[in-house]
């Protein structure tokens, strides 16, 4: 009998609990045997050869052919159980053991004690932030919107909270340059009125550095704990960009405008103490201890009744609301433009040349 459905999604379950990296081949091996089973044969076009990565996982689905759904669904158990020959001793430790169904392969949710956790989890690029962590972001803050929990977390995997959009995007995706900057733009858009219309207590755990859209957002965020090695970093000018993320009102409205144009601007980047005493971060912690103070004081704070917590914060969110909405789709027009510039287009250049370098 080939593998359930149920079988499969603990399967995806042990994927994200592998304590080592099982390596690219087998990266390669468990995308391709997850997209045939979940989409069936490969459907979308060939990235060009200068998108290496993109390129790679589209040969690894492309190569199963007509591989049957089933079938690969079954392939894909099997394979997840070679890697991890003991589900059991699959446990994650500290907050979020309760894991529900992972939406990608880059972004984990789990809910405990009446937290959802939302983690970014591409630690070996900074958990940049990919066009399909933008959609399963979206997913999951719709889930945890409903879910049984009263407060939402979002914190990075390893050194860093995240490293902002991830610069290859638009390199993955195929069409004319006008349109890709269309639908990012459509895309940013409904990204940050996830934030802005969230209706829980949001709260980031950032445990390292947070750049581009990943800091922007914290302002829409209703508590921010960092870490003293967190950073916060908005590069945009240099790289033919504008802010986003509300960031053009959130940031002048928290920090003063002076403070603002450093950050925005001039692409100044602050330290955790700096942004705590700017207003963006509620409170800083040393990393030695961060974890387990900022986990303890979050689950005492989700024993609160949870509708008092939701109806509080939206009486604080309510009178901002419409604002917010205005100058999100204002940023994401801006940003549509700047997207299609010289200017950008120069600045994503440096960024990957710079890499071609390394
Ligand atoms: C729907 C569309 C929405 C769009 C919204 C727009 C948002 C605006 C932004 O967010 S702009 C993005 C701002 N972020 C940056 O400019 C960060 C760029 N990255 C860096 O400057 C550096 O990588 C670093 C400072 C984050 C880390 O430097 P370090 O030297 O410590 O490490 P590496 O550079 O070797 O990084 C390790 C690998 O990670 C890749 N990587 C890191 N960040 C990004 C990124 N933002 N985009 C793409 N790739 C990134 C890096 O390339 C390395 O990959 P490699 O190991 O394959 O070389």
């Amino acid at each position: 009998m080939g593998a359930s459905q149920k079988d499969f999604e603990n399967a995806m379950n042990q994927v994200k609990l592998l304590k080592e990296d099982p390596g690219n081949d087998a990266k390669l091996k468990l995308y391709a045997l997850y997209k045939q089973a979940t989409e069936g044969p490969c459907n979308v076009p060939e990235p060009g050869v200068l998108n290496s990565i993109s390129k790679a996982k589209w040969d690894a689905w492309n190569a199963l052919g007509s591989l049957p759904k089933e079938a690969a669904r079954q392939d894909y158990v099997e394979f997840v159980s070679s890697l991890s020959p003991s589900p059991k001793s699959c446990s994650l430790e500290g907050p979020g053991a309760n894991r529900s169904l992972p939406e990608s392969e880059d972004i984990v949710v789990t809910t405990e004690e009446n937290i959802t956790t939302i983690m970014f989890n591409r630690p070996t690029k900074k958990n940049a932030l990919t066009n399909e962590m933008y959609q399963d972001i979206m997913l999951a803050m719709k889930a945890a919107s409903k879910d049984n929990s009263t407060i939402t977390v979002f914190t990075g995997s390893g050194d860093y909270y995240s490293s902002g959009n991830d610069l290859t995007n638009f390199m993955k995706i195929s069409g004319d340059l006008k349109q890709v900057a269309k639908e990012s733009s459509i895309t940013l858009r409904k990204f940050v009125d996830s934030f802005i219309d969230f209706p829980k207590p949001l709260v980031a755990v950032v445990n390292g550095p947070a750049m581009g859209i990943a800091a922007t957002v914290l302002g829409l965020f209703d508590a921010v704990y960092a870490s003293n090695r967190a950073t916060f970093h908005t590069p945009f000018s240099g790289l033919g960009l504008t802010p986003e993320g509300c960031s053009s009102y959130t940031f002048p409205k928290i920090m003063g405008r002076a403070k603002a144009t450093e950050m925005l601007i001039f692409g100044k980047k602050i330290t955790a103490t700096e942004a705590c005493a700017q207003g963006l971060v509620t409170e800083v912690f040393p990393d030695d201890s961060f974890q387990k103070e900022v986990w303890a004081r979050l689950k005492a704070y989700a024993k609160n009744p949870p509708n008092a917590m939701r109806i509080g914060k939206q009486l604080i969110r309510s009178t901002e609301k419409e604002n917010l909405h205005a100058v999100n789709a204002e940023e994401c027009r801006v940003l549509q433009e700047r997207w299609v510039s010289e200017e950008c287009m120069n600045g994503i250049q440096n960024f990957l040349s710079r890499k071609a370098k390394l």
